[in-house]
């Protein structure tokens, strides 16, 4: 074997392929079992086949993906517990070439994934074991025993600098990671990228929250809910596998450009079995094909929607009007009206779906007539009961009594007949709401009826009314504030067993019915005991721009705190006043693709078509939102209604005043300005012709602004 090298940038270098070589080991030993020794059955075979398959992907050595980004040394050993059969050493070559001459507690390569070499030790631990806590969490204040913190700095697949902490050495300075803004300025192409290397303490306790609790995190622009969402589901499924692999997570964000764009991030972390949809895909019962004014989309996601829904399925059970007779060979057996009423009733009464009753009526029901038979000295078992609930009489009075309700018939009746919906509305919605929710001319079917997004949200309501809809163990929910508290239901009974991670910026609602509260919120999906956290360090949007960008909170959300940016990044920021709109965004655009990375250029969804035409005219290519950058196209024109939880490394942000003027109220225009204004990483260019909207001019200006005009 040869000797360690001395240096010690040489010696990381020597522990990655060493590291490497022993993951393809690892794939190697996979690779090469045969499983024909162990089954003979062709399905178990597959299923088999299908898992080792999987742990071959597992296994992969992605080039470019460092196997390992950081190294704890501890001064003592960390108890069992936390190593993950972690190897232990004492006073490793490496710290004590640090010339500090303690004792050390053991080494520990934190990673992706856990590699061992062909002994069982370990050469990489995965980062969301316990003992890789303290690479996120140690701090000066508070060294969780770690000696030494170092972080690897990559070029391509190949280590190239490390940067260390000595957190137990009060003579050093506590300084900002270089490798945090490189990684966070490092230009971005293709879609969002994990941040394991470098989630931040307040974001590692949310990350590591456990899975029986659910939490809510409030978050300016670019502060990494997004980020945080997902790598809390990737450790939940380390740290809660089994149980999470029978009861299910699911991602849910507010649409499908948005879906694209995070999908990556945890395969990347080695998560694959994670379901990504938007709130429509959960409740899509019927094909939405129509749209509502915004006043009924309000009354229709109104939580008293819920009631009425309520309401209106109940009417369906009538009280029974007379006896029922069962005819059982020679004998006649009869339930009462009064007793048939009194069952019916104590059902009614009862905390269960209107399905599940339904199915337990006719055995209720097959009970009293077995009552009777035991008392005129019968000895029926089960099958009679059974039998009894079969009997054409039984089925036919449940049918007449109790009838089976279709949620989406269910409705089309509420919207479609006036007087219907005044019945059950009843000191529950005004005149002028029920007005603003009706049809005006009703379709015959459902099948036939122009369904809108919130139409389809009362009809998940209303079948779990009818039947319980299935709860999964863990649900993310991004982009929070912008549902409906008919909304939140739909998303609270998809994990009313499990818990929840609500994730949003008030400041960023954009829907009329945007949550005024997060506390409003939890209460609507039923986890009103949720913490709720706030993160307000912003990793996206650079100083200068927050600081322009946050001259709107005082008139969007007054009492929320602006984001502290972690970084400074003088000239980032230029705002010019132009005469050919079109022209200059096509000039913005050419200039900011001398730089690396990607662009965005945001404008209202009107002025996209024109937008367009003038780019393709100038012979520009571009995308729309959703569709991936490559290194050839990097410019992505994107109406400001679909700008929401996307970042560009360079943003031209057409027109602010049209941006604004395009939403039905001001305040909900000045908050879509705001997501619009704080896309960027490292540059935003803001044209315009008309004048800025008054409070983007009138407050004070911050100390910087560089680059171009002052606005
Ligand atoms: N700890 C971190 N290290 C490196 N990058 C980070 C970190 N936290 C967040 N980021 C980066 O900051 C950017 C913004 O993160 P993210 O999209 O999760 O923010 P957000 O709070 O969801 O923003 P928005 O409110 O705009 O949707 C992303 O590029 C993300 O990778």
């Amino acid at each position: 074997m040869n000797a360690a090298p001395s240096d010690p940038l040489a010696r990381e270098q020597a522990h990655l392929a060493a590291s490497r070589a022993a993951l393809r080991a690892m794939r190697e030993d996979v690779e090469s079992l045969d499983i024909r020794d162990v089954t003979t059955n062709w399905v178990n075979a597959q299923v088999l086949q299908g898992q080792i398959d999987e742990r071959i992907k597992a296994l992969a050595d992605l080039s470019h993906t460092p196997l390992f980004f950081g190294r704890l040394d501890f001064l003592h050993a960390p108890g069992a517990d936390q190593a993950e059969g972690a190897e232990v050493q004492k006073g490793s070559a490496a710290t004590s070439a640090q010339g500090r001459g303690r004792e050390t507690g053991g080494q520990f390569y934190i990673g992706r994934r856990h590699v061992h070499d062909a002994d069982g030790d370990p050469m990489v631990i995965d980062w969301r074991a316990p003992v890789s806590q303290p690479f996120y969490r140690a701090s000066k204040k508070d060294p969780q025993d770690v000696g030494l913190r170092r972080r690897f700095g990559y070029t391509g697949g190949d280590l190239t600098a490390y940067e260390d902490e000595h957190l137990t050495d009060a003579t050093e300075a506590e300084q900002v990671s270089k490798l945090l803004q490189e990684e966070i300025e490092r230009p971005r192409v293709g879609p969002m990228r994990d941040i394991v290397a470098t989630i931040q303490p307040e974001q590692d306790e949310i990350v590591r929250g456990g899975l029986g609790g659910s939490v809510c995190v409030q978050g300016g622009p670019g502060t990494g809910k997004t980020a945080v969402g997902l790598h809390r589901v990737a450790y939940l499924l380390y740290a809660h596998r089994e149980r999470l692999a029978r009861t299910g997570t699911l991602v849910i964000g507010p649409n499908r450009s948005f879906l694209h764009y995070i999908e990556q991030v945890l395969p990347a972390l080695g998560e694959l079995e994670v379901r990504q949809a938007t709130v429509a895909d959960l409740v899509a019962h019927v094909e939405v094909r129509g749209t509502d004014e915004p006043d009924a989309a309000v009354v229709k996601g109104d939580a008293r929607m819920a009631e009425v829904l309520r309401r209106a399925l109940r009417s369906h059970v009538t009280m029974p009007q007379e006896a029922i007779v069962v005819v059982r060979g020679s004998r006649r057996w009869r339930v009462p009206v009064y007793e048939f009423e009194e069952i019916v009733r104590e059902l009614l009464a009862r905390d269960m779906r209107y399905g599940a009753a339904r199915e337990a009526l006719p055995q209720r029901l097959a009970h009293a007539v077995l009552v009777q038979m035991e008392r005129s000295g019968e000895a029926p078992d089960d099958r009679v009961q059974d039998a009894v609930a079969r009997n054409a009489a039984v089925k036919a009075a449940v049918k007449a009594v109790w009838p089976q309700v279709d949620p989406a018939r269910l409705v089309l009746r509420l919207l479609g007949d006036a007087e219907f919906l005044a019945e059950h509305a009843e000191g529950l919605l005004s005149e002028a709401e029920q007005k603003a929710v009706l049809w005006a001319k009703a379709p015959r079917t459902p099948k036939s009826a122009k369904w809108s997004a919130a139409d389809a949200v009362l009809i998940d309501e209303a079948a779990d009314l009818v039947a319980r809809t299935h709860s999964l163990g863990h649900v993310v929910l991004d982009e929070a504030q912008d549902l409906s508290p008919m909304q939140y239901r739909a998303v609270g009974r998809r994990c009313t067993t499990g818990s929840v991670t609500v994730l949003g910026d008030l400041a960023q609602g954009t829907t009329p019915w945007a949550t005024p509260s997060w506390g409003e919120a939890l209460a609507h999906l039923g986890k009103s005991d949720a913490v709720v956290e706030e993160l307000t360090a912003g990793f996206r949007v650079p100083r200068e721009v927050i600081a322009y960008a946050s001259r709107l909170l005082p008139a969007i959300a007054p009492g929320l705190a602006e984001v502290s940016s972690v970084r400074e990044a003088p000239g980032s920021l230029s705002v010019r006043h132009v005469d050919d709109l079109d022209a200059a965004a096509l000039a913005a655009c050419a200039e900011s693709l001398r730089q690396e990375g990607s662009i965005g250029l945001i404008a209202a969804d009107h002025r996209v078509p024109a937008l367009a035409a003038a780019l393709a005219a100038a012979g520009v290519t571009y995308l729309a939102p959703g569709e991936e950058t490559t290194p050839d196209t990097r410019l992505t024109l994107v109406p400001a209604s679909l700008a929401k939880g996307l970042e560009y490394d360079y943003v031209v942000l057409d027109e602010p005043a049209a941006v604004v003027a395009a939403e039905p109220d001001e305040r909900t225009g000045l908050r879509r300005l705001y997501v619009a204004l704080t896309r960027a990483v490292s540059g935003l260019t803001v044209l315009h012709s008309a004048p800025l909207p008054e409070v983007l001019r009138s407050a004070p200006l911050p100390e910087v602004l560089a680059g171009g005009d002052r606005p």
